[in-house]
């Protein structure tokens, strides 16, 4: 049986007395795409971090390909890549430097650097710098970032930010392709219909909890055809959004 690249089990995060997300459990395999859906301050950012090995679950377990973070941390920051919902790059460098700096750090031949910049379409801008990159191209730099070592498991937050319409196809086209290799993805987004196009398994939270989970299709059974909208729009009715 194919093994899960990631197990999340029963994880809880408490801050200050405060149960920020509970009760979360999600496995991920091989090839499979999961959704992270819900409103602002819903936890999606909490749940990701954890998983990344940013910060650590109060209660509970994740592992990536059969590991914790605790256990051995480099193998287990070498099986992701992460993206994630900001950061400040280092203005002077250009596009291909700041993915080199990357590309070393984690072993990446510059074959990989160039064909990942296409992949994301920084091609022709690859020597400009990044402090003259629109909001999109830096999204995309990131996402580009997280691909770099082709790891197995992807985790992006909010991934299609700032992106013009014509780039979220084309992300949507390009997690279709990692999806297709083997490559496991969890992302989190406010754009069910990007979560409705590569979405295996889509996961709706409020206030830190799992509410609602399923394929596309379960929804569309639930929902009827406007699956993940009428979803939303119900589930969150009279709800801060
Ligand atoms: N370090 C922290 N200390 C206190 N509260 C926190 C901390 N980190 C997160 N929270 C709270 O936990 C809740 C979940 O935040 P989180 O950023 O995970 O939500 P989110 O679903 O990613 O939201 P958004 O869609 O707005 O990015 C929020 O109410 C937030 O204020």
């Amino acid at each position: 049986m194919t093994e899960p690249v990631l197990q999340v089990q029963d994880v809880y995060k408490m801050i200050e007395n405060q149960t920020i997300v509970q009760s979360i459990n999600m496995t991920l395999f091989p090839g499979q795409v999961i959704a992270l859906c819900g409103g602002n301050g819903a936890g999606k950012s909490t749940i990701i971090r954890m998983i990344v090995g940013l910060s650590q679950p109060s209660k509970g377990s994740i592992f990536v390909k059969g590991i914790q973070w605790k256990q051995e941390r480099e193998r287990y920051a070498q099986y992701i890549g992460y993206m994630p919902d900001d950061y400040q790059f280092g203005n002077a460098l250009s596009a291909i430097e700041t993915l080199t700096f990357w590309a070393k750090l984690r072993g990446v031949e510059r074959g990989q650097i160039l064909e990942t910049l296409e992949w994301v379409g920084l091609e022709e801008v690859k020597n400009q710098p990044v402090s003259a990159f629109s909001k999109g191209m830096r999204q995309r730099l990131l996402f580009a970032q997280a691909l770099l070592s082709r790891p197995p498991l992807l985790v992006l937050d909010e991934p299609t930010n700032g992106l013009d319409p014509y780039w979220m196809d084309s992300f949507v086209r390009l997690v279709k392709g990692i999806k297709e290799k083997g490559h496991a993805v969890l992302f989190s987004t406010h754009q069910l219909h990007v979560a409705e196009a590569i979405a295996d398994r889509v996961i709706f939270l409020r206030n830190g909890k799992i509410i609602q989970e399923g394929t596309i299709e379960e929804f569309r059974k639930r929902y009827g055809a406007l699956g993940l909208h009428a979803a939303f729009s119900e589930l969150f009715s009279g709800q801060e959004k």
